[in-house]
């Protein structure tokens, strides 16, 4: 699967708990990040990551552009409701697309974990069937 993590600053600090707290089930899959976001938990984990440009600077709407291209699986993204964003339309664009498509997506970390475990159980497996020809890697 291909999995989107995410988190605005004040939830950075979950992100890396998160992501060393399900180390083990994140590693056998191909992840994207935001660049800060990514930068952090490559920083705090084993996990490697493939970083995307920072959310403000067009990250959010590079995630946005592989959900459009049916190369994202799920979105974990950790949201900040009480600090406003200058980048506020690129993250309602991204949002907005995982509808679109029927994405799996998360914004806070209490349903990332329902996510991850159902990832881990396969319940999530029907998105191989939604791109057959997907790889772990991305498109084929
Ligand atoms: O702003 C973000 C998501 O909207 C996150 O971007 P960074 O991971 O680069 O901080």
């Amino acid at each position: 699967m291909n999995i989107a993590l995410i988190a605005h600053d004040q939830k950075k600090q979950d992100m890396i708990h998160f992501a060393l707290a399900y180390e083990p089930i994140l590693k056998e899959h191909t992840l994207y990040a935001t660049g800060t976001t990514g930068k952090l938990i490559m920083q705090n984990t084993s996990l490697e990551i493939n970083r995307l440009m920072s959310g403000p600077l067009g990250g959010d709407q590079q995630i946005g552009a592989m959900i459009a291209e049916n190369r994202m699986d799920v979105v974990l993204f950790f949201r900040d409701p009480l600090t406003a964003q200058p980048h506020e339309p690129d993250i309602i664009a991204l949002l907005r697309l995982c509808d679109v498509y029927g994405v799996p997506l998360a914004t806070n970390m209490a349903t990332a974990e329902v996510l991850v475990k159902s990832i881990e159980q396969g319940d999530i497996d029907w998105r191989k069937v939604v791109n057959p020809n997907k790889t772990e890697e991305g498109r084929t």
